[in-house]
């Protein structure tokens, strides 16, 4: 697979505070990209130098087989959500979308612009303008005009924060629609079961570096070499009692947390895991239901820190 992004050494100092230290990573033409981070991480700092709204510190970048230097070169295939403050907001929202369109080449009808407002989930807001949209429309709108000109580089920035649940999932499909028709996107997100749904690989920015790469089940079976065990039983089995028992066992295990009715544990091994349910029977314990737990991306992006 072409990788459509390319990035070395990337870095971007504001005065004597180093933002990003040395970002590598590659995008593959065709994939759904998660870039998740805390607040002030830099994700969108990384995003603004891709498209070249602020200059790098140092290092570089290809993007769409173009390098950093000739940028405006490529600006045209790339499709950027604005920030809502950026939309022309004395607009009504189709005259917006037909305006910006018509900048970035497009060659959309007025129908299609309609149904364009449609699958963003602005139908019945076309002659609305923008400064009564709502604060969810104005983010959808700004997603609309990341796909206008026909972009084949989609970078959505937080597309989906401020939306209620219904406009959310419906992002979500669009932006799997979008890979199907060939597009590569790169998102970041603060929702990480969104993250763990759409994307194909995930990167965890940290401390300036990407800290952790791959795609979202890689990232979740490798946080650490430790099985997890859920654990119900009859009577139900604390932390305290846990302890008490298993500093007679000749086998390790870590408490973890409760859950509802279970109890998450960590072993080191397999067979610990047989150990585990024999010792609990042993000691007067109906063993209910014994199941692995798989860490979620929050788990990872927790322990990425
Ligand atoms: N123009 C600027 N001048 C000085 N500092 C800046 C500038 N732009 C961003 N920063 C700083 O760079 C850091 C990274 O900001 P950035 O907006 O890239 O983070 P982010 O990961 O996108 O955060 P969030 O998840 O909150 O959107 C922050 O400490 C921010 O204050």
């Amino acid at each position: 697979m072409k990788n459509i992004i390319n990035v070395a050494q990337l870095a971007k100092r504001f005065g004597t505070t180093d933002v990003l230290n040395g970002i590598d990573l590659t995008i593959q033409e065709g994939e759904v990209f998660g870039f998740i981070g805390h607040n002030g991480a830099g994700k969108s700092t990384f995003i603004n130098m891709l498209t070249g709204i602020i200059n790098k510190s140092s290092g570089s970048f290809e993007i769409i087989g173009t390098s950093d230097q000739q940028l405006d070169d490529v600006k045209a295939k790339i499709g950027v959500m604005p920030d809502i403050s950026n939309l022309y907001d004395h607009m009504k929202g189709i005259q917006f979308l037909r305006y910006m369109g018509k900048l970035a080449g497009d060659t959309r009808t007025k129908q299609d612009y309609i149904a364009l407002m449609k699958d963003i989930g602005l139908e019945g807001a076309e002659k609305k303008k923008i400064k009564a949209y709502s604060f969810g429309m104005k983010k959808k709108i700004s997603i609309a005009q990341a796909l206008l000109g026909n972009p084949s580089l989609i970078i959505l920035d937080e597309p989906t924060s401020g939306l209620d649940p219904e406009s959310a999932i419906n992002i979500r499909k669009l932006i799997v629609d979008l890979q199907q028709q060939g597009k590569t996107i790169l998102l970041t997100s603060h929702n990480l079961d969104e993250i763990d749904k759409i994307s194909d690989r995930v990167g965890i920015l940290s401390d300036g570096k990407v800290k952790k790469l791959g795609t979202p089940d890689e990232l979740k079976n490798n946080t650490s070499s430790e099985l997890s065990v859920a654990i119900r039983t009859n009577p139900t089995l604390t932390s305290q009692k846990l302890a008490e028992l298993s500093a007679n066992w000749d086998f390790n295990v870590q408490f973890v947390t409760t859950k509802k009715k279970y109890v998450v544990v960590n072993v080191p091994h397999d067979n610990d895991i047989a150990k585990l349910s024999k010792e609990l029977i042993h000691s007067g314990f109906q063993l209910f239901e014994l199941r692995m737990e798989q860490q979620s991306l929050e788990d990872v992006f927790i322990n990425s820190k």
